[in-house]
């Protein structure tokens, strides 16, 4: 039985449009609604049919809806939510995607105080952004970790479990609190440090921009494809997370410190530990199949 019979989608970029396709690909039985704020993404996601139906308001958007899944930038999640409390379904379970969690969680039920929420981060993405970027498979085999707060009932837990398997998704359940520290150590503070060195590069004097992309290797284009993210998304992301990115920021600039020294004073072996002991860790992330070599990892930029 499918999970839920009507699913609203409240903005409509990358992982909006990739959940309306996931569920068309995958759970041909729901009725889809969405809403975007930017009438262009509207005009678009009309144009591609993403949804059955995109409303001009949100509150048309939730009629009979029994999941709603907010897909906004994080720093605009508490907004939306306040915006939707007079029409969202007193049975329909809240949810969202966004890439951190304890102040979502916060946000939304200083909104929603009698609503079920059972709040999401696919930790599967691009680059990209916007309704022509999604695709279906973006979540296959991926993880869903979802952080519902103390209380929330079992049942909605496990429907909105569900809904993520469907999408191909592999679920956890964390605290919030824990689920943001996690993330800050492998995914914003990675994007910080793209963010960085890719403006390092295109700061320096003496070397000319078309140097840096005609001689980029492998590493350095990796960091502009992740530099390339969105602005709005990772400012937000960066100011909602604040304290276990700074402190992930504190405990990084400390071991970069250590690796300056040692190839300060020629210290090799310390060099090459270091460098053999985070080889193993890539080995482990590709035994686990979460390497984007994989042959199914349809990224959209391919
Ligand atoms: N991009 C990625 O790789 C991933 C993003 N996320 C999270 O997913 C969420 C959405 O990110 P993307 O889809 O990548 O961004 P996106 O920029 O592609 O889409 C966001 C959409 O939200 C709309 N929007 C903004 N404010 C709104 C409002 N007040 N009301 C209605 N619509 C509004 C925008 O017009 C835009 O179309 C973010 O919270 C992000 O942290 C989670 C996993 C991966
Ligand atoms: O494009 C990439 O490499 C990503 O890391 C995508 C991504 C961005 C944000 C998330 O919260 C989860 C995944």
């Amino acid at each position: 039985m499918l999970p839920f019979a009507r699913v609203t989608i409240i903005g409509l970029g990358l992982i909006g449009s990739s959940i309306a396709r996931g569920v068309r690909a995958g759970m041909p039985g729901v009725a889809l609604s969405g809403y975007d704020a930017d009438p262009e993404v509207r005009e678009t996601a009309r144009a591609l049919a993403l949804v059955d139906d995109v409303a001009d308001t949100p509150g048309a958007a939730l009629i009979d809806a029994d999941l709603v899944i907010l897909c906004v930038p994080v720093g605009a999640i508490g907004a939306v939510a306040a915006e939707i409390a007079a029409d969202l379904p007193a049975d329909a379970i809240l949810s969202d995607v966004g890439s951190c969690k304890a102040s979502v969680v916060e946000a939304l039920q200083a909104a929603l105080p009698a609503a079920t929420i059972v709040p999401a981060h696919p930790v599967a993405g691009t680059e990209r952004s916007g309704p022509e970027a999604g695709f279906a498979a973006l979540f296959h085999k991926r993880w869903c970790i979802l952080t519902p707060p103390e209380g929330t009932p079992a049942v909605a837990v496990e429907r909105v479990a569900e809904f993520w398997r469907r999408l191909g998704a592999d679920i956890d359940i964390m605290a919030p609190d824990h689920h943001d520290r996690v993330l800050a150590v492998t995914s914003h503070l990675p994007h910080l440090i793209a963010y960085t060195i890719v403006g390092t590069a295109s700061d320096l004097e003496e070397v000319t921009s078309s140097e840096v992309i005609k001689y980029s290797a492998g590493g350095f284009r990796d960091f502009t494809r992740i530099a390339a993210s969105d602005p709005t998304m990772w400012r937000d992301v960066f100011l909602s997370n604040r304290e276990a990115v700074l402190d992930m920021l504190q405990r990084f600039s400390e071991d970069l410190s250590e690796l300056q020294r040692a190839i300060r004073w020629g210290k090799g072996d310390q060099l090459f530990d270091t460098f053999t002991r985070t080889r193993a860790v890539r080995r482990s992330i590709i035994e686990q199949g979460q390497d984007d070599a994989r042959p199914d990892f349809g990224r959209g930029d391919h």
